[in-house]
């Protein structure tokens, strides 16, 4: 991995400021918005709002979140970007027959998690209900790894067996099939007719982004790691804004050169 806002990691961000076709996407918690105790009160900091407003002006943008877009529209608010929610499944590319099977399946291993209320509260876990997939939160727990075991054992009895995803303090579990961070982000570049791209992310659900075999696609992950597929890297979430301003000035060089 290398750092991203080294002298050959910003050449190559100029190269890509400079093609009239690129796409920048994001990750919200924890790339745009800084990791917090109480995921309601996550958000972008002012300089970041600002800094993705000056680029998605000049440049398509777009926030590729684990979130539900009921949650994550509010929190990009004037902010002229694409949305995609839910790990990829909430969005533009995904078919309302294969958003109503998400959608059941969901309700169904609620009715499981509803007979584990008891052993989960106990063990300090709260259940998100996302609709088209659900997160397991437990970073206000008072043993961690007793959280999980309660967590596991209850996904462990879920029908039909969901696709597990581990975050930041967070079991998400995801309807199988193939739609994830992935395929949106491949969808999103297709009906833009985006022929470069960056993606910027710090979870294991922004590994299928890292991971996808496409050369087009400059993948940067927050923080550091040996075991990411991600090419380049953000020392900090702090950097984030520095980053968005970078991008956009040199957008600002490319079209006045
Ligand atoms: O793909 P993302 O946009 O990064 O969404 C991943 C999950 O983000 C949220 O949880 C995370 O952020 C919370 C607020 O900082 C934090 O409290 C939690 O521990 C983190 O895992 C969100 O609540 C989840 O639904 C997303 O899946």
């Amino acid at each position: 991995m290398r750092d991203l806002l080294s002298a050959p990691g910003k050449r190559l961000l100029d190269r890509l400021a400079g093609q009239a076709g690129a796409l920048f996407a994001f990750d919200f918690d924890g790339t745009l918005a800084r990791i917090v105790q109480d995921r309601h009160g996550a958000g972008l900091s002012e300089p970041t709002r600002q800094a993705l407003h000056a680029l998605a002006i000049v440049a398509p943008t777009a926030v590729i979140s684990g979130r539900s877009l009921e949650d994550l529209r509010p929190r990009v608010d004037g902010i002229p970007t694409h949305l995609i929610g839910n790990h990829g499944l909430e969005g533009l590319h995904a078919s309302e027959r294969v958003m109503q099977q998400a959608k059941d399946c969901c309700r169904a291993w609620l009715k499981s998690v509803a007979k584990a209320e008891e052993a989960l509260t106990r063990a300090g876990v709260v259940v998100e209900d996302k609709i088209y997939s659900l997160t397991f939160h437990y970073r206000q727990a008072c043993s961690p790894p007793a959280a999980r075991e309660a967590i596991f054992h209850t996904v462990s009895t879920l029908l039909p067996a969901p696709r597990l995803v581990l975050g930041k303090a967070v079991v998400n579990v995801i309807p199988s099939g193939n739609l994830h961070k992935g395929t949106a982000m491949l969808e999103l570049m297709h009906q833009l007719q985006c022929s470069a791209a960056l993606y910027v992310g710090d979870d294991d659900t922004d590994e299928d982004v890292f991971s996808l075999p496409d050369e087009r696609i400059v993948t940067v992950r927050v923080g550091k790691k040996l075991t990411t597929a991600a090419q380049w890297y953000l020392a900090r979430q702090s950097q984030i804004g520095q980053l968005l301003q970078y991008l956009t000035e040199a957008r600002a060089r490319a079209v006045s050169a």
